[in-house]
C-alpha cells in the first residue's frame, strides 16, 4: 500500500472532496507534501505563535472547498476560525455549553450512521456514499478541556471529543484539534493515539514535543523544541506508520482566507438552495 504522504494530485475546488489529498506545505527539500484526511484525525500542537491556527486554516479551507463535507468549527478564541463562519454548519465560539451540546449532537449523528452501516452490513463509508463527511475542527482544545467550566464539564467535553476521534473516522467524521498546551493532561496518550497525523510546531521543551508526536521521538533525534522560534509554520509532521518529517506549513494570509471562505460560502449557499436530497448527516 502506498504511503498517504505520497499521493500527488489534488484537483481544484470547488469540486474537492475530503477524500482528495490535502496540500499542507513543503518538506525540507522544498517538495510539496500532501496528506489524506479521510479515515484519519490530525493533532496540531506547539507553543503560542508556532503556526497551529495557520495550519488548521489550511485543513478547514480544504474541507470548506470540499463539496461533500460539512464543517463543525469550535474556536475558543473566536477569531482563529471565525472567517469560515459562513461556511460552517455549526460555529461555536468560547462557549463550553455550546461546545458540549454540539459534540453530543455529533455523537448522535455518529451513532445513527453506525446503525445505518450496520443495517447495510458495511463497516465504513466510501467516496460515493450519500452520507456527507464532517470536519470537526477545534482550536484551542485546552480552553474547553482545562480552562473554562467545571471539572465535570471539562471531562465531559474531553470524553465526547475522544469518542468522536475514536469512532468517527469510519463514518466520515475527521477530527482536527489544535492546542498551545501540549502537556499530558491536555493530550493524554489515549487521546494522542487516536490522531494518525500529528504536527508539532516549535515546542518549549522536548517533553512537550513528545506529548504531540509520541513518547521517545526526542531520543531518536526528533524534537520540535529545536525549531527556530522565528521560523513560524515550521514543524515536524508524523504519520502513524512513519517517522517525523520536517514540514513548513502552507500559509494563507487573512485576505487569502477571506477570499477562499467567501467563495466557499457562496458555493455552499448555491448547493443548499438547489439541494434535492436530504442531508443524512446534518448536525446543524
Ligand atoms: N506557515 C507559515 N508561514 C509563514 N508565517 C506563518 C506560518 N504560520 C504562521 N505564521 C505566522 O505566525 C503567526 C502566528 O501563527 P498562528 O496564529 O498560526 O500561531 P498559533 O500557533 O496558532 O498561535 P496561538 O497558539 O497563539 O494561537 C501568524 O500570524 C503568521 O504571521
Amino acid at each position: 500500500m502506498s504511503s498517504p504522504l505520497a499521493r500527488p494530485y489534488t484537483p481544484v475546488g470547488p469540486n474537492l472532496s475530503i477524500f482528495d489529498p490535502l496540500f499542507i506545505g513543503l518538506d525540507e527539500f522544498g517538495q510539496p507534501v500532501h496528506l489524506s484526511l479521510i479515515y484519519r484525525n490530525i493533532l496540531l500542537g506547539g507553543e503560542p505563535g508556532a503556526g497551529k491556527s495557520s495550519l488548521l486554516n489550511n485543513v478547514v479551507g480544504h474541507a470548506a472547498l470540499s463539496d461533500d463535507t460539512d464543517l463543525v468549527l469550535i474556536d475558543g478564541k473566536l477569531v482563529e476560525l471565525g472567517l469560515w463562519r459562513e461556511c460552517a454548519d455549526v460555529f461555536v465560539g468560547p462557549d463550553l455549553d455550546h461546545a458540549i451540546d454540539t459534540l453530543e449532537r455529533l455523537q448522535k449523528v455518529m451513532d445513527n450512521r453506525y446503525e445505518y452501516l450496520d443495517s447495510q452490513r458495511r463497516q465504513k463509508i466510501v467516496r460515493d456514499d450519500v452520507m456527507r463527511r464532517i470536519l470537526l475542527a477545534i482550536d484551542e482544545l485546552a480552553y474547553f478541556s482545562a480552562t473554562v467550566g467545571t471539572k465535570i464539564e471539562q471531562d465531559h467535553f474531553s470524553a465526547l471529543n475522544r469518542d468522536i476521534a475514536a469512532r468517527g473516522r469510519a463514518v466520515g467524521i475527521v477530527d482536527a484539534s489544535a492546542t498551545q498546551r501540549p502537556s499530558s493532561d491536555i493530550i493524554p496518550t489515549s487521546l494522542r493515539c487516536l490522531f494518525a497525523w500529528r504536527w508539532a510546531g516549535r515546542c518549549v521543551d522536548d517533553s512537550s514535543s513528545d506529548v504531540v508526536l509520541g513518547h521517545g521521538w526526542t531520543n531518536r533525534g526528533y524534537s520540535a523544541a529545536r525549531i527556530d522560534p522565528n521560523n513560524q509554520g515550521e514543524g515536524l509532521l508524523l504519520a502513524e506508520d512513519g517517522i517525523p518529517v520536517a514540514l513548513k506549513a502552507a500559509h494563507m494570509t487573512n485576505d487569502d482566507i477571506i477570499r477562499v471562505a467567501d467563495y466557499a460560502a457562496s458555493v455552499r449557499r448555491t448547493r443548499a438552495a438547489n439541494a434535492t436530497t436530504p442531508n443524512l448527516g446534518a448536525v446543524a
